[in-house]
């Protein structure tokens, strides 16, 4: 069983469309997880559950060994750190940035009147030097590019000091270097010891960081293959996830894929 987090037997059914259907998974201490798959897989889906923000239709969600339905989700969300969209655009636009990343202590989006403690402020501003946007902790979140977001949002989503870290589509929307320099930060981040479990989720293999461990590929709201990444990321499992034949390739920790037959 995971110590981290379980799903057995998982559906989540929206109207009369299953959106996941008997998904188990199953997250130990220590691992980096990938979660891949077409668009409509239910990638995001899965994300909601693992956070804390979805309740499963049938089967059971653990997260840190407490049952989602038996918990009381208030409880859990601290323990789980989560980047997505959504919550981007919750953030508030004429925020400093610091403030952007302390307020996830308070489990708020929006300064109000709390008072923080300067280890907390300290802490902030650490989590943005490590993310290299240390020098943009004064300035407003509406006026950061859209790659400098995602890292303060990152920032944001570990400052509680989380169990888990969730990232969903970390890369979307960065050009080259701004995808490559969230890759390494990433890689770094995945090979310190301290950090919390993660999963990141991506449609591109090639938005894979370096010392990822495992993978969960989905298609149409089913598991296709899960596991250590090198058994998960073979041209098989590829293809039947993404519903075309494909050639993959790995070069140092990077994978690359393509469709089979393209030019060369
Ligand atoms: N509230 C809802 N009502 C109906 N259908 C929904 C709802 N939420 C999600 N879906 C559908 O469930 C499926 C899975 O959605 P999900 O967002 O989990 O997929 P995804 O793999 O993250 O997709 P993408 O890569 O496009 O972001 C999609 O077909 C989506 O249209």
């Amino acid at each position: 069983m995971g110590d981290v987090l379980e799903l057995n037997d998982v559906a989540v059914r929206r109207g009369s469309k299953m959106i996941l259907d008997h998904v188990d998974w199953s997250v130990d201490e220590g691992q980096r997880w990938v979660v891949l798959g077409p668009n409509g897989a239910g990638k995001t889906t899965v994300i909601q559950l693992v956070a804390g923000r979805l309740h499963p239709t049938s089967g059971s969600v653990s997260i840190i060994g407490e049952q989602v339905g038996r918990t009381d989700l208030a409880e859990l969300r601290p323990l789980v750190g989560l980047s997505s969209a959504a919550l981007d655009q919750r953030l508030p636009a004429g925020e400093r940035a610091v403030d952007v990343v302390v307020t996830a202590s308070y489990g708020i989006t929006g300064r109000w009147r709390e008072e923080y403690e300067d280890i907390d402020l300290q802490r902030a501003q650490s989590l943005l030097d490590v993310f290299g946007v240390g020098h943009l902790g004064g300035r407003t979140y509406g006026t950061l590019s859209s790659g400098e977001r995602k890292r303060v949002q990152i920032a944001r989503a570990l400052m509680p000091d989380p169990e888990v870290l969730l990232l969903d589509e970390p890369a979307a929307g960065l050009d080259l270097g701004g995808r490559e320099e969230l890759m390494s930060a990433l890689s770094e981040l995945a090979a310190d010891g301290r950090s919390p479990v993660m999963v990141l989720v991506t449609h591109h293999v090639e938005e894979i960081p370096a010392g990822f461990t495992h993978a969960l590929l989905l298609r149409e709201g089913g598991v296709v293959a899960a596991g250590p990444l090198e058994d998960v990321m073979t041209p098989q499992h590829l293809s039947a996830a993404f519903g075309l034949e494909l050639e993959v390739e790995r070069h140092r920790d990077r994978y690359s894929a393509r469709a089979a037959g393209a030019a060369h």
